[in-house]
């Protein structure tokens, strides 16, 4: 709900705003009325670095380790030495070369580069080595490592062996599946098609590895009409349980598509009139429309676009991305702009200064662990130590940069933690910071689509147990196997959702100790642009170090809003300070600093069309803008945040995510995460039934005329055993599975069950990788209930008269 008051009729101070009574963070004032006059055609056309091209691989060397005026973060290192060890490796994967193929080249390096086929390439040693490279960069920008399986692989028992040839193998396979699909994002990758490029004799590891990366959300995700397409056929096929979602953020969002397509049966309550949480881009004109523009007042910039899912979803759309053009002039209080050798001076001591910080707590940290002091704090004492920026305009820029952390963590410098707070660096996106033109609820809306999504449904409480889950939300009740929270990290600090029986201790104390603070905006739309097209950002200095956030950076939105868009942002103790402001207030205060900025060069700043403020603190929905590590907290209650609650509660947001924290792309994979979890958990919970089944039914059976006809099978997979038919070769006739639970009750290792099946359904198993899967084939495709001996029926009573008689025969 939003409250739009009517402009004053002669100046725009006159606007006020009704104190807490917006449940949606923005409030909209339209100032006073365009005045006639020429638009400004200056803007530039947004710049598209990522249409339908395939997404590049990212740079191997590394980035400079300063990236001035953007949230200063250390770069990820990429072990390219190490990568190319690893490149001999796919001579081994790939297919050999047809017989009529004689070349000087060995045949492993044959790889067939099309996905149809039809175009077989020779490639040389180096070719494949370059190859596999990229690859591995491609995997790397996704957030794989370039060595190692990921935790999410090994709980997936993607290999038998952690750590040998059979690893190694698996992780070429793996990047070649990632980096093909993401050559072609529009397009169902399948699995016959990835075998067209790896050898027959891997097939296991490319269905591991398929298997894999389709059920954690890493390839086939999207909105593209034909992964839609497919993922809506293969969806209702195995009912796996039911989940009910609290959130139509980003997080909530993705885990609800994920979901459906994994065969839960889903829901959506969201408290809100609208999807998108803390996205949220606000369509903005004046009285009669002339002039139009969308701004993003919570999250905008994807920052890093190398293996960015959002950027995925933006190619499937057909949007172009804008780069975010890193030229930022600083301007001080009296309009001028800051001289560039002593705003390098400043930048280069501030570096410093982190750097020294980073020293300083390997020691502490090494001696005693539990210290932890403010950064703020070893910053100050680092400046006086080494008499950094004592001039006041250096101290002025000293101090827009530490405006420029506070921003980056939404807090301020003496809330964050020296130990931790940059806990998440080695994990950043590479690449390019960019716009979405027209807004990031372009993508929200994409996503939203189709989903069984109640609005207006503020969940109150939440009841979990052994049987399910008791949600009630807006007086309603609603029952499922399993809840995924996505409520921000604000919300469960507030305490606004009950959860019954309490959350573990562990939990509680992660939510307290982590931080969430407070980032503002205010957007201005203006009649024309006057403060020129050509740069994306520029800064304002402020004398004030309490208020050095206070409109400290200004994005200029012309090239994607559509229309003459100024943001400013509101960081540090000036964030919490702006929102006891009144609008019209800042706004003017925002005009003011423009002016001083642009009036001495003969610029005339215009009145503004519209304007919006944002006041995220208040919003009931949030509570703040994003995570950040607190003085005391670390990244390890990001995963605690993670956790789930008795296989029953589950928790995505960008405030699970310890690797991406705080961002929109650290929202979006901690829903496919979450997917994926409850997937497992769904499947535990059934091996684990089919296995307690098992026990009650057979424990009392003595003695076994079955068992000994399995010492020499017809089929072995995994704790699968088959009998067939001795008398018949028809694909059709009946066979005789058995199937091996290890059950703990008996402490007797193995207990067996057995089912009537079909000689082709039991090549269908054999075709399966793990158990569990073929487990739920067999019970959700197949519908056979596994019994114990003595239940099995007349039909494969006879069937094992004949596998007896056939096989004391060949005694
Ligand atoms: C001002 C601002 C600027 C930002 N800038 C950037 C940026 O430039 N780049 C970037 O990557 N990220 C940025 N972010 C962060 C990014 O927007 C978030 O990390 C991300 O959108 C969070 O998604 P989420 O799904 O975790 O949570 P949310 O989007 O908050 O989704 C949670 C949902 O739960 C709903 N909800 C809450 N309580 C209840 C309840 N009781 N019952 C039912 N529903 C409930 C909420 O309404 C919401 O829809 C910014 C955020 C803000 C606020």
């Amino acid at each position: 709900m939003e409250t739009t008051e009517s402009p004053p009729e002669s100046t725009a101070v006159a606007a006020s705003i009704e104190n807490n009574t917006t449940l949606d963070p923005s409030v909209s004032h339209s100032l006073s009325p365009p005045k006639p006059m020429e638009i400004n055609d200056s803007t530039t056309e947004p710049k598209a670095i990522n249409d339908s091209t395939p997404e590049p691989a990212p740079e191997p060397q590394s980035q400079p380790e300063t990236q001035p005026r953007k949230r200063r973060r250390r770069r990820k290192k990429i072990f390219t030495d190490m990568i190319s060890t690893t490149a001999s490796r796919i001579r081994a994967l790939r297919p050999n070369p047809k017989p009529s193929a004689v070349s000087a080249v060995s045949a492993d390096a044959n790889f067939d580069d099309s996905p149809s086929g039809h175009h077989r390439k020779r490639r040389g040693t180096s070719d494949l080595s370059k190859e596999v490279d990229i690859e591995a960069l491609i995997a790397i920008s996704v957030g794989f490592p370039v060595d190692s399986l990921t935790e999410e692989e090994i709980e997936a028992n993607v290999v038998n062996q952690i750590g040998g040839a059979e690893q190694a193998n698996y992780i070429i396979v793996r990047n070649h599946i990632l980096s093909r699909w993401r050559s072609n994002v529009d397009v169902w990758l399948t699995k016959d098609h990835v075998l067209e490029s790896i050898r027959a004799e891997h097939k296991n590891l490319v269905n591991s590895a398929y298997s894999f990366l389709l059920h954690h959300g890493y390839i086939n995700f999207g909105v593209a009409p034909a992964i839609k397409d497919v993922k809506s056929k293969l969806s209702d096929e195995l009912p796996k349980g039911s989940v009910i979602v609290i959130g139509a953020g980003l997080s909530g969002l993705v885990a609800a598509r994920q979901l459906i397509f994994l065969g839960f049966k889903v829901v959506v309550l969201e408290g809100r009139a609208r999807p998108g949480g803390r996205v949220r881009t606000k369509k903005m004109s004046g009285t009669d429309d002339s002039v139009v523009g969308a701004a993003d007042l919570g999250g905008s910039v994807l920052t890093g676009i190398n293996g960015n899912p959002l950027g995925v979803l933006a190619r499937q759309l057909g949007f172009p991305l804008h780069k975010v053009r890193d030229i930022c002039p600083l301007y001080l209080p009296n309009g001028r702009m800051v001289n560039s050798d002593v705003d390098s001076k400043v930048e280069v001591s501030f570096n410093k200064l982190l750097d020294r910080v980073c020293k300083l707590r390997q020691g502490i940290m090494e001696e005693v662990r539990s210290i932890d002091i403010s950064l703020g704090t070893a910053l100050e004492a680092f400046r006086l130590v080494y008499k950094v920026a004592e001039e006041p305009l250096e101290r002025m820029l000293l101090d827009w940069h530490l405006a420029n952390l506070e921003y980056a963590n939404a807090t301020l410098m003496s809330n964050l933690s020296m130990a931790f707070w940059d806990q998440d660096d080695p994990y950043e996106m590479g690449g390019d910071h960019c716009f979405i033109p027209g807004g990031n609820e372009r993508l929200v809306r994409a996503l939203a689509e189709d989903l069984p999504i109640f609005y207006n449904c503020p969940v109150e409480s939440v009841r979990y147990g052994s049987d399910g889950v008791l949600v009630y939300a807006g007086g309603q009740e609603y029952r499922s196997d399993m809840v995924l929270c996505t409520a921000p990290l604000g919300v469960l600090k507030k305490g606004s959702i009950e959860f019954v029986p309490n959350l573990p201790q562990r939990k509680i104390d992660a939510i307290e100790r982590l931080g969430f603070g407070l980032l503002n905006k205010v957007a201005i739309l203006f009649p024309y642009d006057f403060w020129g097209g050509e740069i994306d950002t520029f800064g304002h200095l402020t004398e004030d170090p309490n208020m050095r956030g206070e409109f400290f950076l200004f994005y200029s939105y012309s090239s994607v809003a559509g229309g003459p868009l100024l943001v400013a942002l509101v960081a540090g103790e000036a964030a919490v300070k702006f929102e006891k402001m009144y609008p019209v207030e800042s706004v003017n205060r925002v005009l003011e600093i423009l002016k001083g900025i642009f009036s001495p060069k003969g610029i005339a700043v215009p009145d503004p069309v519209q304007a919006v403020c944002t006041r995220w603190g208040q919003d009931q929905f949030s509570y703040g803008s994003y995570s950040y590590v607190a003085i005391g907290a670390s990244g390890d209650d990001y995963d605690i945040l993670a956790e789930n609650v008795a296989d029953r509660l589950f928790f995505a947001g960008e405030a699970t995510n310890r690797q991406y924290p705080a961002t929109m792309h650290g929202a979006f994979l901690s829903g496919m995460r979450e997917a994926a979890h409850i997937m497992r958990v769904a499947r535990r919970r059934l091996v684990s039934a089919t296995s307690q089944k098992a026990y009650y039914t057979n424990h009392e059976i003595e003695t076994n005329d079955v068992d000994p006809l399995f010492e020499t099978p017809d089929l072995v997979f995994g704790s699968f055993s088959i009998l067939y038919d001795p008398l018949s070769k028809d694909m059709e006739s009946n066979a005789l599975l058995r199937v091996a639970i290890r059950s703990e009750k008996t402490g007797s290792g193995s207990t067996y069950l057995y089912g009537l099946i079909q000689m082709k359904q039991a090549m269908e198993l054999n075709s399966l990788e793990e158990d569990v899967n073929r487990m739920e084939m067999l019970t959700h495709s197949f519908r056979v209930s596994l019994v114990g001996r003595n239940g099995l029926c007349n039909a494969a009573e006879s069937l094992i008269g004949r596998i007896k008689l056939s096989k004391s025969a060949l005694v």
